[in-house]
């Protein structure tokens, strides 16, 4: 693995006010993403995963230490900055970023090409080409309630990935499904990783589901062990 890392956190730590007390979520977290990389960060409810997705994609910035994305320094550009780099190249799959209810699932993928600011004359084929590769070109004009809770979450994945993202980070992807769609949904992972040239970075509980991980890193108490 000679490429540059697409990411990498140098002593990150992120403390919270809690009650007038400083309260240490991250402690000196050390990490990298490589490109085409499938990473897993588990750890008890509370260890801080959450905490490090939004970190990582943009969203949050660190109390103390780096992170640099593509050699964008993270922790030193404004808000503005970051959300420019976060809708171009990163791609999420978090209960906040869910499918928009009353839009089918061509809808909601297009309305992530519109945000991104992807040019309306690509919408079309892009948007089909995603819901194909998650296997859902014949549900195309269903809306998510007349979807099943599997089907959702590949229109979430076709969503998050149709702006072409070279990072895709997932909060518990598979914990609403059950073993045999947690599956198919890691099988997709994999698929996009090789067709998109995507990092993907994700956390669960799930111990079966690691065997697939290039890389686990394991979260206690807001460090990595
Ligand atoms: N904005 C905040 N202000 C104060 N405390 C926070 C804030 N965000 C997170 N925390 C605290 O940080 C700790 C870690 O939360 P985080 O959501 O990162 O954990 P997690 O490992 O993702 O847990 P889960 O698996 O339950 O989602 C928790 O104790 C939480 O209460």
């Amino acid at each position: 693995m000679n490429a540059e890392p697409l990411l990498k956190t140098e002593s990150v730590w992120r403390t919270f006010q809690v009650g007038g007390q400083p309260l240490h979520v991250l402690k000196g977290i050390e990490m990298e993403l490589r490109p085409q990389q499938l990473v897993m960060l588990r750890g008890r409810s509370g260890s801080g995963k959450t905490t490090l997705l939004n970190l990582i994609g943009g969203l949050d910035t660190p109390t103390k230490g780096q992170i640099m994305f593509k050699q964008l320094p993270f922790h030193a550009m404004s808000d503005d900055e970051r959300t420019k780099v976060r809708r171009k190249e990163i791609g999420f799959i978090f209960q906040a970023y869910a499918l928009m209810p009353l839009l089918s699932a061509y809808e909601n993928v297009e309305l992530s090409l519109r945000m991104a600011g992807v040019p309306s004359g690509t919408w079309k084929k892009r948007v089909e080409q995603c819901l194909d590769l998650v296997g859902l070109s014949k549900r195309m004009h269903h809306r998510p309630f007349e979807l099943s809770g599997g089907e959702q979450q590949r229109v979430a994945i076709a969503k998050a990935i149709a702006h072409k993202p070279s990072l895709l980070l997932a909060d518990e992807p598979t914990a609403e499904l059950d073993s045999q769609m947690s599956a198919q949904v890691m099988s997709l992972f994999q698929t996009i990783i090789e067709t998109e040239q995507v990092t993907i970075c994700m956390t669960t509980h799930d111990p079966t589901i690691l065997e697939v991980a290039d890389h686990v890193y394991e979260m206690v108490d807001g460090s990595f062990h």
